[in-house]
Formats: structure tokens, sequence, C-alpha cells
């Protein structure tokens, strides 16, 4: 499996940085690993982001741990850094080498696209092809992406040429980037970037040309980082706005002048209302995790910020809309804010990527609690919950992260690495309600399980506090609720845990998704209860789509399921929900072989209904709170009443 001759040629190797939580007295608990021979097998396994271990490091890089401990990081992030030649990304592309850099993206490679719109600008295959502006390429490069995924590719030339977007692809295949690297590069070559710093001191009001909306707090600063090391040494000025935390200090960031603005969209309502923030300068405007901020619970607060403020009309503004998922009610509420927009859609989208090994187990609720103390001792011990978890990929880097039928096949010092790997590699459990996360957390911990809990009824510097823990190995499970299920980029989870299932198979894709990104393998294991059969059919057309094999008794579920007039997501022809562009209009509409950039014999798509009330959020999670539960059907398209955003600033 790991013999010479899958092997493509490398870089020469360099000492690797082995993550806190993957040391070990065996390798002295070194912070950097000499990567020499057997280079594949030792800085893999070692290093299961190759070579961004330190460094370009997506979402999730861990900021707040590093801005506390040291208040320069902002200069010195780079500093490690070697600027890799100019050539070299034309170079690998040239000779089709590939780098570790590269590998990663390769998973992604061979997924069907679809782009539907008038006249849309062809993909590229490199980030040199595209006019980004030299200061953002030189960070490209530092950042280490070699190459663009398959979203990137096709993603930003459409944004460049100033198109409107809706775009939906898989989990952890590069999003951010995707809508970052067309603001910075547009704000750069914007004439107006210096009128930003006019007015100054206290009764300045921020007017930034670009507003980035994300829905939870820690995604909002999660792409605020990425955002920062994307336009690092350029003019870009780039501040994030989020609730939980000290507006004052916010204000007095924004005072100093702001080009791109991330926020969540409560702190950011409460600053234009304070008269400091003004939208009417703004040129871009993405959403990420669209379709949950357009759902039926945030659309008043979206529509508010995008339409009854003085942002300018669609058509004059570039509006950007990104998820791995995008339901069609939602499709229809998005296009009210794009113009004459570019619709995309790479891979199954709103399916998970086959990257993530998937399990479904059958436990009712009273086993949960004993279930997990098994798999979790099965895993502590042995670095496998189960013997039988098949490889979805081959992908040599996945194997890390998935677990194995056995390591007796690898010899000692490989086996020794992978065991010390699987037993300190992160797990996810996700829950119903925030109760049941402190409840968990605290029976873990009494069962010897090192785990913190994270929801929204934590006060921020809680939730900043659990969340780095996890990330830095030192409690290496997080117990949480539906907070951490979109967007989160946390290196190093190898495993997610569904303990409640939750309520609906667009959050189930977006959970899991927390595992198996960046082109690594994950593994997702769901307690699949008797309160769970509505979403059978559902999880069993998912599981499909990413070439699980769902297990016999979901699929009779689903059956019976269906037979008795139950709804699935999956529509007409296999293509996954979300997946399809909505307008009907889809003449002009093309479906690319992602390698080739040509366009596919048939780039049609059944639209069907969506089976809505799969929608719905759970009543106790972090985004919603239900101010009226008197059900009105006929109003709501999801079957709620009205719904009011709560603690979602
Ligand atoms: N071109 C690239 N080369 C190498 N790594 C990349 C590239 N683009 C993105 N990445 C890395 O892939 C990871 C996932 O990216 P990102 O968080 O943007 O995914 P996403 O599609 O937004 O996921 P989600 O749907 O969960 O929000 C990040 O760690 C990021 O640094």
């Amino acid at each position: 499996m790991f013999s010479e001759s899958t092997r493509k040629p490398t870089r020469p190797t360099r000492p690797r940085y082995l993550p806190r939580h993957m040391r070990s007295p065996q390798n002295g608990n070194d912070a950097f690993l000499d990567t020499g021979a057997p280079e594949l097998t030792r800085s893999r396994f070692y290093s299961p982001q190759p070579v961004q271990s330190t460094r370009g490091r997506g979402r999730g890089r861990g900021p707040w741990f590093t801005a506390r401990r040291n208040p320069n990081w902002e200069d010195e992030k780079f500093d490690e850094l070697e600027i890799v030649d100019d050539t070299l990304e034309e170079a690998y592309v040239t000779n089709n080498l590939q780098a570790y850099e590269d590998i990663p993206v390769q998973a992604y490679e061979d997924i069907p696209v679809q782009a539907s719109g008038d006249n849309v600008p062809p993909p590229v295959k490199t980030f040199a092809e595209i006019d980004l502006g030299d200061g953002l390429k030189l960070n490209i490069r530092r950042c280490n992406y070699i190459k663009p995924t398959p979203i990137q590719r096709h993603a930003i030339p459409i944004a460049v040429a100033g198109r409107d977007l809706m775009a939906c692809a898989q989990t952890g295949s590069g999003k951010t980037a995707a809508f970052c690297f067309p603001i910075i590069s547009g704000v750069l070559k914007n004439t107006l970037l210096v009128a930003r710093h006019g007015g100054g001191g206290g009764n300045a009001v921020a007017c930034p040309l670009a507003l980035i909306l994300a829905p939870t707090r820690e995604l909002s600063c999660q792409i605020y980082e990425e955002a920062k090391k994307f336009a690092y040494m350029t003019r870009v000025q780039i501040a994030v706005a989020y609730g939980g935390t000290s507006i004052y200090n916010q204000l007095r960031r924004l005072e100093r002048g702001v080009d791109i603005l991330v926020a969540t969209p409560g702190r950011l309502v409460d600053m234009i209302e304070r008269a400091k923030v003004s939208l009417k300068m703004i040129k871009y405007l993405a959403l990420d995790e669209a379709d949950r901020m357009l759902d039926m619970g945030f659309e008043p607060q979206i529509r508010r910020i995008v339409e009854q403020m003085d942002m300018p009309p669609p058509g004059t503004r570039q509006t950007m809309l990104f998820s791995a998922t995008f339901p069609d009610e939602i499709q229809r509420f998005a296009s009210d804010f794009l113009s004459d927009y570019v619709f995309l859609a790479v891979g199954r989208v709103g399916s998970s990527t086959d990257l993530i090994v998937q399990r479904v187990e059958l436990v009712q609720e009273m086993d949960k609690r004993n279930h997990l103390l098994s798999l979790l001792r099965s895993q502590r011990s042995n670095g496998t919950p189960h013997s039988k978890v098949q490889l979805a990929s081959s992908n040599l880097i996945g194997v890390l992260f998935c677990t194995m039928p056995s390591l007796d096949s690898y010899k000692h010092a490989d086996k020794e690495i992978l065991f010390n790997v699987l037993q300190h590699a992160l797990t996810l459990v996700f829950v119903e309600t925030k109760r049941r996360a402190d409840e968990l957390e605290r029976w873990l911990s009494r069962n010897g399980f090192s785990a913190i809990a994270m929801h929204g009824d934590k006060v921020q510097m809680e939730r900043e506090q659990a969340l780095r823990s996890f990330k830095s190995g030192a409690t290496p499970i997080l117990v949480a609720t539906d907070v951490a299920s979109r967007g989160l980029d946390i290196p190093h989870v190898a495993h997610v845990i569904n303990f409640d299932m939750p309520k609906n198979i667009v959050d189930y894709v977006h959970r899991i998704g927390r595992t198996g990104r960046a082109g690594k393998c994950g593994l997702a294991t769901a307690f699949f209860s008797d309160k769970n059969f509505n979403l059978a059919k559902s999880l069993a057309e998912v599981m499909k789509e990413s070439n699980q094999e769902a297990p016999t008794w979901l699929v009779q579920h689903a059956e019976n399921y269906s037979a008795s007039g139950g709804g699935g997501w999956v529509r007409r022809g296999g293509v996954d929900f979300g997946g399809y562009d909505l307008r009907e209009d889809i003449a002009s509409s093309s479906t690319y072989n992602d390698i080739y950039g040509v366009p596919a014999i048939d780039g049609h798509y059944d639209a069907v209904s969506v089976d809505a009330p799969t929608l719905l959020g759970s009543g106790d999670d972090d985004y919603l709170v239900a101010s009226d539960m008197n059900h009105n059907a006929a109003a709501a398209p999801y079957g709620y009443g009205s719904i009011v955003a709560s603690g979602w600033d």
C-alpha cells in the first residue's frame, strides 16, 4: 500500500512541524520531525497537513492562541516561510509533477462541475493564469497553495470577471479562498482604497469596500484570519465584527479604516445602527454558508443588511454566495440578492465527499453513552474503533485518518507511528442540545476521556477556550452542538461522531464535513436511533451518493419510509440537492469535466421539490430560537411559524 511505486516526485524533504497533540516520547516530543528516509511514511504519518503544517493552513489556524502568546504574531507569522520559486507552480503543472502540497488537491480532481448562466468565464488550471496581483500571488505561494482546488479553478475567474456567483462545493474543498482571493484582488485594484482612511478619529464611520458575512462567531474569526494571511503585507485592511465580546474594541479597530469587514449579522446591524459602519461603499458582498444565512431564521436580518441599509443594489455591487449545500428554497431567496449570476456546482454537492468513511450504527437512546464509551476505548487502545471499516480512498495521507482493519501489515516503525497518530486523533461529537453537551462532557471526563463542550450558552471566551483546547489536542474530544457544524476547519479531526443525529440531512453533511478536509480522509460514525427514522431515506441517499455502503437495515427503513410517502433528497437523475441551477433557463448550462474543462454532453438536471421539513434547525441549537411556536405550515415554507434569530451575533 505504501510502495514506492505509488509515489510521485516530491520536493526535497525538510523538517516537518509536528502538532503538539501528536508529539510523543518516542519522537522526543520534538515540535519538528526530521523527515529523512523513509520520507513518505514518516513525513506523512507525522504531518498529516503536508507542508501546510505550520504555514498556510486554511481556516482554523488557531489564531487566538498564537495571538495571545505573541502580540507581534501578525508580523512574524510568515517569517518561517520560505518563498517557493516563482516558477514552481508552472513547473509542476508543465511537468505534471505532484508536490506534497499538491496532494490534497488531487483528491478533488475528476469531479463533475456544472456552471450555468450567461457567458460563464472559463476555468483556469493554475493561479498564475488569473490576474490576482503580485502581493496576493506571493501570499498564495506563502500559504503553499500550489494548485487551485476545483472550486477555486472555476469560481475565481468568474468572480474576478465581476460576475455574481452562487457556488456550491463540498465541505473542506477550499471555498474560503475562492471568495477571498477575488475580493482581496478587487480591493487592491480599487482606486477607492485610499478613501477608507479619510476622516479618522472617534466619530469616523467605517465604509468598507467588501463585506463577508458568516453565521457564527468562530467562523467569522476563522475567515478573518484566513483573509489576513492572504492579504499579508498588502495595503488591504481587514477587520472582524462579532458578538459576545466588547463592541468598543472592535469599533476602535474600525476607526483605523477597513477595506474588508468580516462580520456576523447581529453585531453588524448593531454597528450600523450606532452609525459606526456604513455599507454605502460596498463593492463586494460574500455570504459564506449562504444557505444557513438565508434560511428562514435569518433571512430578515440579511434582508435588512443587504436591502434596507445603504448598501448598493445588486448589479452595482458584486455578490457571491458559497455553501456546500443549497436547497431549492434557499436558492429562490438568494436570487433576490443576485444579478445575472453564474451558478456553479462542484462535485456531488450536498452529499459528503467520499473521502469521509461513513458508518451508521443502530443504537437505542439509552445505550448511546455506553456505545460511545466502547467506541472511544477501542479507538484509544488500538487506534481503530471497529475492525471492519473499509477505506474509502487509496489516498495515502488519508490512510492516517481512516481507521484501518489492522495494523499488522505495517512494519514495526510505521505501525508505531500510525498507532500514535490514530490514538491521538481529534474526535468531534455532535449532540442535539446544549444541556446534553455539558452532560456528555462531564460523563466522558468521569470515565477517563478528556472532553470539552462548546455551545451557544457558553460565553464567548469559554467557546474560544474550548475550541483552542480541542485544536491543540489538550482536550482531544469536543462535544458540540450545531454551532460547530459549519465551516470550521480544525486540523486533525479524524472522527466525527453524531451522538445525536441532526434534525436534517443538510446539517448531517456539514457536520461530517468537519473531517475529511483538504483531500484527507476522515471517519464519521452516526448513532441512529428509532427517533431518526425520518432521516433514513435521505441518509441512505447521501451515503449512496458518497460511494458508501448503507447498512441493510437503513436501506430497509428508507424503503419503508418512501412507501409511506416520506421524501428524500436526491433528485431524479441522481444529482444531489442543491447541486443544480434552479433557474429554468439552463440552455446555456454547461457541465465540465474538471480536468479538461470541456463541456460534457448533458448538463441538464431535473428539478424536483425538496423535502422542506428536513430544513428545520433544532429548536435548541445555537442559531435559532423559536419566538413563536404556533406553527403555520401554510405561511412558512419550512413548517415553523415565525422564528427569530438569536444568539447569532
Ligand atoms: N489550493 C489549495 N491548496 C492547498 N490547500 C488548500 C487550498 N485551498 C484550500 N486549502 C485548504 O483546505 C482546507 C479547507 O478549506 P476551506 O475551509 O476553505 O473549505 P470549505 O470548502 O470552505 O469547507 P466548509 O464547506 O466546511 O466551509 C483549509 O485548510 C485550506 O487551507
